[in-house]
């Protein structure tokens, strides 16, 4: 069997039009845009590059984006006074912190003053307790995206064995809740798993985001399996790879996402869904 590809270029510019009607429609009607506010700590080049697309993707969907690229000594303490004063803006839907911050700011304490209900990465711990309990209001990014990847098989995965590798709060965590919100029966693997090769071996649906070039080996995939690559791991001659050997793994799986033009593009075209949400949650 030959993958199909889950083409992430394709859907998330599709989410994107989406979104962008559902806002021409909202200022049509007399409401102002939504706004989303990106902060930037420091000058990390894969963190450029993630919120320039966040900023080019907010344009094409209509979305006003407020830039604030603060330099890599900014104290944490002024960073807790700007997402204050963001909570308190009306004019402002979406706050969004690009990850990770400088060692000296603790990310966590950051995450847990911004506002739930402009907390557009889903990151904030009410967010992530109300995904728990099954009453999810604003859900993170990639997870979401992933979710959303999944509903364009057309596979129905209730019933369905899935095993998450990785067990982090922006990926592995939110990724099991989502799949088990969907009635999966959820597997969540991490790096001290005992034979992760048949853990893999018994999916039918593999979501793998633990950040190391090709650990995921093509003949551990069930055939017929999905199978979705959040990793994102540059290598020494530029390239970008995921967590998962493609070429093998593809002569396997039923559907699978290729790095680059996979999951990433779906995790920015998720955010404009999350910023567009959190407006009218706000604002009706
Ligand atoms: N508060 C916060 N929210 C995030 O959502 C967040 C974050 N921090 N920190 C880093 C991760 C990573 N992330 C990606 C965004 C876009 C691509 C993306 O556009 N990828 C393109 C290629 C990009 C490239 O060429 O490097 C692709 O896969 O085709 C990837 C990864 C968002 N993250």
């Amino acid at each position: 069997m030959t993958a199909q590809i889950l083409d992430g270029k394709a859907i998330s510019q599709e989410i994107v039009r989406e979104v962008r009607a559902k806002v021409d429609a909202r200022v049509a009607s007399g409401k102002r845009a939504p706004a989303l506010a990106v902060i930037l700590v420091g000058s990390d080049p894969a963190s450029q590059v993630y919120v320039g697309n966040k900023k080019r993707q907010c344009e094409n969907a209509g979305i006003t984006s407020l830039a604030y690229d603060l330099p890599a000594e900014t104290s944490e303490e002024d960073v807790l006074k700007l997402v204050a004063e963001l909570n308190q803006n009306d004019d402002v839907d979406g706050i969004l912190v690009q990850l990770p911050l400088p060692k000296h700011i603790d990310a966590d304490k950051v995450i847990e003053l911004i506002d739930p209900i402009k907390d557009v990465d889903g990151f904030h711990p009410y967010n992530i307790g109300r995904l728990t309990l099954k009453m999810p209001l604003l859900r993170p990014c990639t997870p979401r995206g992933v979710m959303t990847l999944l509903e364009k098989t057309g596979i129905d995965l209730v019933g369905k064995d899935a095993v998450v590798i990785g067990a982090s709060n922006i990926v592995g965590r939110p990724q099991a809740l989502e799949l088990l919100l969907a009635r999966a029966t959820v597997t969540v693997c991490h790096s001290k798993t005992k034979d992760l090769a048949a853990k893999v071996a018994g999916a039918d649906v593999v979501v793998a985001g633990v950040g190391i070039p090709n650990f995921v080996k093509g003949e551990w995939i069930k055939p017929g399996a999905i199978v979705i690559d959040v990793g994102i791991n540059r290598l020494d001659t530029g390239k970008l790879c995921g967590d998962v050997e493609f070429d093998a793994a593809k002569e396997r799986a039923s559907w699978i996402t290729p790095v680059p033009g996979g999951v990433g593009l779906m995790t920015v075209a998720t955010l404009m869904q999350n910023t567009y949400d959190a407006c009218v949650n706000r604002k009706g």
